[in-house]
């Protein structure tokens, strides 16, 4: 039992020792294990520090990417804004997919940026030889769907309803997807719709939405122009090729066009849209055309070859565009070559054995894209526009009715010229035209045509003329005393007044009167008219009425002798106004009246030749009758005297003698301010019915209406009288 107990105690304490030491290795162990927790903590506390510093780092890059790309996005929308204002034509590239049976197939498109670049590769090239970027507008991934593709779309489409022309066109080798790209591959699904649809949805939508505001032409609906583009597309040639199953052997164009009213502004706008799906450009060979599709294909690539051809011109600058060598050329003119907006949708097919088209295309599209055709300009009208295009329109009409006026004028000018050359040495149409007034154009294109209206303007001339006269020829003033006298007596012996009377005849008799009492007795012979000394007493008295003419047309020539003579003046025209109402008393015909008048005037004229008053006088009293049959014609040739009074009897019976005076006064001594004084006071005499007023009283009524006609009113009786007596004054005025 001892041994036991010895051998159990030493066999306890050796246990002892070792739970002993089991318990030190488990404090370390705890120890150890409180380190490793503590470095635990440690690493984990660095971690999350380091995680929450990478998730702040992240989200500062986030933010970062996104400022990035709003700012890309910015730039491309400045830059889109550039080459908007440029006119700049742009391109959209898109890029078909692989259909899921090629997804092994490598593909020639490298890379897509969102910036617009597109980098091709070319497998059998190495390094930098085999890459190739181009840059466009935006180039769509292949995944892109027809709703991002329209997004894209959609402003240029909707600003055909702010009046601008748009168009847009699909352009790449055959089965590249320009069709799915305007039309789509299924009409069914409006999911897949392409541009076409959508854009005709787009613009039936706005203009719902803007009802108020502008009310658009109605034209049904969308399902309306949808029918109308199955047809169109039912009509489209398609047919089956190496490359399309499907391929478009035609180009489709669907232009719309809108109009609209903006109700607020009225300005009217219009605008047009075409959305073209070119046929693809082949190379026959691999689209193993023959027969009728290999003609289409060569049309097909005709055309587009001329479009290319219309594009380098354009990018060249070139004077001459040749629109007009294919009709896709002559459609797309307007978008192509006007103030439109134009987009182009450049397709590429990525397969490998495409490469070659493919880079042709983006090379095309490249050079489409550099197309500048200035700012696209919208077609709308403001109210303003619109009135100002009214009033240029009213201006062309008004400027077309005066050419014509001239053209008449100068038919008119040239018959009478012809006819005035035979019996006159000088035709008054002969005028240089720089002497030339717009009076006497009025008054000659007057007479030329011969009309009613015509006769309006002249008499509306005549009264500008006179109202433009300078008041010292207006002015009784500066009429001869005897004139005024011998008219004064008239107006006041005739005791009755014509009525109505033109304001200008009452006017100008009812002024005289006191203008003559006045000035007979003040007028010195610096400021008289100037007939006295060139005109005898009994001439002026015999033609009362020309006088006035006279007077003017003299003006600057002579002096004033005659407060004495100006009783005998007017005896003798009592005297001359008797015999011409014996004259015209007689019922005669016309022509003989005239005839009778023309010879009153000779005896006038002859009248003027005598220089003795006396002799005038006794003639004028014992043979009344006897003279103006006894001289027919004046002589032509004769003294200054004749020169003055011929175009004095003129200008009461030929609106043309003022151009025949003018004529001689150029060739003449007046200078040309005289000229043109002379000019306005004849085309006053001509018109004058003050003139006629004075001696109206007088005259029975038969030789105050042939006055009066023959001063304006009956144009048969003026021209002939005007022809027959004008050409010996020609000469004679000619002559002085
Ligand atoms: N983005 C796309 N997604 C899916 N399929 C596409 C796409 N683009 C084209 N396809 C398909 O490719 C084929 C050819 O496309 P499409 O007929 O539009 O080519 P195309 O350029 O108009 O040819 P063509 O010039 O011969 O008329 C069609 O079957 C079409 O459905």
């Amino acid at each position: 039992m001892y041994r036991s107990n010895i051998g159990g105690v030493s066999h306890c304490s050796k246990h002892v020792e070792i739970i002993d030491a089991q318990q030190k290795e488990l404090e370390r162990m705890k120890c150890f294990l409180d380190e490793l927790k503590m470095e635990v903590k440690q690493i984990q506390s660095e971690w999350e520090k380091e995680l929450s510093r990478l998730e702040n780092h992240i989200k500062s890059l986030e933010v970062t990417s996104t400022s990035y790309h709003k700012v890309l996005e910015e730039n491309r929308i400045l830059y889109n804004q550039v080459q908007d204002l440029k006119g700049a034509i742009r391109v959209y590239c898109r890029v078909k997919p692989f259909s899921p049976g090629q997804s092994n197939l490598q593909s020639t498109v490298d890379y897509i940026g969102e910036d617009g670049n597109i980098m091709i590769v070319n497998p059998q090239k190495q390094g930098k030889d085999a890459r190739k970027v181009f840059s466009f507008n935006k180039v769509f991934p292949t995944n892109v769907t027809q709703e991002q593709i329209y997004a894209d779309t959609q402003p240029l489409v909707r600003s055909v309803l702010d009046g601008y022309n748009v168009c847009i066109f699909a352009y790449g080798q055959t089965g590249s997807g320009k069709t799915y790209t305007m039309s789509g591959p299924d009409l069914m699904s409006e999911e897949t719709w392409g541009v076409n649809y959508r854009a005709l949805r787009d613009l039936f939508h706005i203009s719902k939405e803007r009802a108020e505001a502008i009310n658009l032409v109605p034209v049904s609906c969308t399902q309306d122009v949808l029918d109308l583009m199955r047809i169109g597309q039912k009509n489209r040639a398609v047919g089956a090729t190496a490359l399309n199953e499907r391929s478009s052997r035609s180009h489709s164009v669907l232009t719309v066009h809108v109009r609209g009213k903006d109700l607020v502004s009225n300005s009217i706008l219009k605008g047009c849209l075409h959305l073209v799906d070119l046929a693809g450009s082949e190379r026959v060979d691999k689209s193993e055309a023959v027969g009728e599709r290999l003609k289409e294909a060569q049309h097909i690539n005709k055309s587009l070859s001329a479009l290319g051809d219309v594009i380098s011109a354009l990018a060249q600058k070139s004077s001459h565009i040749p629109y007009r060598n294919s009709k896709l050329t002559q459609v797309l003119q307007d978008s192509l070559g006007g103030h439109a907006k134009t987009l182009m949708f450049v397709h590429i097919n990525p397969e490998v054995n495409a490469l070659g088209e493919t880079i042709s295309t983006l090379k095309f599209a490249e050079r489409v894209a550099c197309i500048e055709l200035g700012a696209a300009q919208s077609n709308k009208e403001t109210g303003e526009i619109r009135e100002l295009k009214d009033e240029i329109s009213n201006i062309k009409l008004a400027l077309a009715r005066k050419e014509t006026e001239l053209e008449q004028w100068k038919t008119g000018n040239a018959r009478n010229a012809i006819e005035s050359q035979k019996p006159r040495a000088v035709s008054p149409y002969h005028l240089p035209k720089s002497v030339t007034s717009g009076s006497i154009k009025s008054d000659n294109s007057q007479r030329s045509m011969d009309d009613r209206s015509s006769e309006a303007k002249i008499s509306s001339s005549v009264k500008q003329t006179r109202s433009r006269l300078p008041s010292k020829f207006v002015d009784k003033d500066s009429m001869p005393k005897s004139l005024l006298l011998t008219e004064e007596k008239i107006v006041s012996s005739s005791g009755r007044g014509r009525s109505p009377s033109p304001p200008i005849r009452r006017s100008i008799s009812t002024d005289r009167g006191s203008v003559i009492k006045s000035k007979v007795k003040s007028d010195t012979a610096e400021n008289q008219p100037i007939l006295k000394n060139q005109f005898p007493a009994r001439v002026n008295k015999s033609l009362a009425i020309m006088q006035m003419a006279l007077s003017i047309d003299n003006n600057s020539k002579a002096n004033v002798n005659s407060q004495e003579t100006s009783k005998q003046d007017s005896n003798n025209i009592s005297e001359t106004i008797l015999n011409l109402q014996k004259i015209s008393s007689r019922k005669v015909h016309q022509e003989q009246e005239e005839e009778q008048f023309k010879q009153v005037f000779s005896v006038l004229k002859q009248g003027v030749t005598k220089k003795s008053k006396a002799d005038s006088k006794s003639k004028a009293k014992h043979h009344p009758q006897q003279i103006p049959f006894r001289i027919q014609k004046p002589d032509m040739e004769t003294s200054g005297e004749k020169t003055a009074v011929a175009p004095q009897k003129r200008d009461y019976f030929e609106p043309e003698n003022d151009l025949r005076f003018m004529e001689s006064a150029v060739h003449g001594i007046l200078n040309p301010k005289v000229i043109r004084q002379n000019m306005s006071r004849n085309f006053q005499n001509i018109g004058s019915r003050g003139m006629v007023q004075a001696a109206e009283p007088l005259l029975t009524s038969k030789v105050e209406n042939k006055l009066i006609n023959v001063s304006g009113r009956s144009n048969t009786t003026m021209h002939e009288f005007r022809r027959s007596r004008s050409t010996p004054r020609g000469k004679f005025f000619a002559s002085s």
